[in-house]
């Protein structure tokens, strides 16, 4: 089976917030995605709200439960006190741990899983505790060592952080070598009992080799490359795009 598409809308709301003015509707662009197939929708509230707004959650929470209660809702973030609270309000199906700096200008690298166990263990069980599954940010090289030390926070699946391979797709023998961290990572999470996701810089030229390179993928969580995409090939086109590009 392909893996599942959930549907970034980071990039919809960073276009909205630079006018203070409604539109491009998160919650409409969330709709036609979700209408045209896509599995989810994925946001990830930074601290400064530079993208999603703390606000818009709950009209996303109300589209996926009244009109698309099959769908998921993934939120992506760093665990603070501050976003815990949020995702404990907004109970999304999935929530994805990222080790990012607040200065940040977008996720660039995995946790840690040895050095911060620790840290992760508690909030991980705190989340899961209250029904949502947990997956972590992980490096796509990681060594057998840190995805067993991912196994033992508790969190249920790893997203191989794609940057590398996205940004370099164009060089096919760069790209190659990125694919074999990939597929060797997503081995390894599989062999210590954890799913799979994938997702940064995923396009639909680069989304095919990945998909029949990592054939254990859960799920992609795609934004920029697919909020590109729609002003071309709007919303509805794009994740009908997408799905095929996830069909390898
Ligand atoms: C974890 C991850 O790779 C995505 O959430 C990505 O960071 C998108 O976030 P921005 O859209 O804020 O760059
Ligand atoms: N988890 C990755 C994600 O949600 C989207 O990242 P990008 O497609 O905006 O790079």
């Amino acid at each position: 089976m392909p893996a599942k598409l959930s549907v970034n809308l980071n990039a919809v709301a960073m276009l909205r917030n630079r006018r203070d003015l409604p539109w491009p509707s998160v919650t409409a662009l969330g709709r036609i995605a979700l209408a045209a197939g896509a599995h989810g929708l994925t946001v990830h509230p930074r601290p400064d709200q530079r993208h999603i707004r703390f606000s818009d959650l709950p009209d996303l929470r109300a589209l996926i439960d009244d009109e698309f209660p099959e769908a998921e809702f993934n939120i992506e973030g760093y665990p603070t006190e501050e976003f815990l609270a949020l995702v404990e309000r907004t109970q999304p199906e999935q929530v994805t741990l990222v080790p990012d700096d607040p200065a940040q200008a977008t996720s660039d690298h995995g946790w840690p899983f040895e050095r911060q166990g620790n840290f992760l263990r508690p909030v991980v069980a705190r989340l899961r505790k209250r029904g949502m599954r947990v997956s972590l940010f992980c490096d796509p090289d990681a060594s057998q060592r840190e995805i067993e030390a991912a196994r033992d926070t508790g969190a249920d699946r790893v997203e191989l952080y794609t940057g590398p391979y996205g940004g370099c797709y164009a060089s096919s023998t760069k790209a190659d070598s990125e694919l074999k961290k990939l597929d060797r990572t997503a081995l390894l999470a599989q062999a210590a009992g954890l799913g799979v996701n994938a997702g940064h810089d995923l396009t639909v030229d680069n989304l095919p080799a990945l998909a029949r390179a990592v054939p254990n993928l859960a799920e992609v969580s795609i934004g920029h490359g697919l909020t590109a995409d729609a002003l071309e090939y709007g919303m509805a086109g794009s994740v009908r795009r997408f799905l095929a590009a996830l069909e390898g």
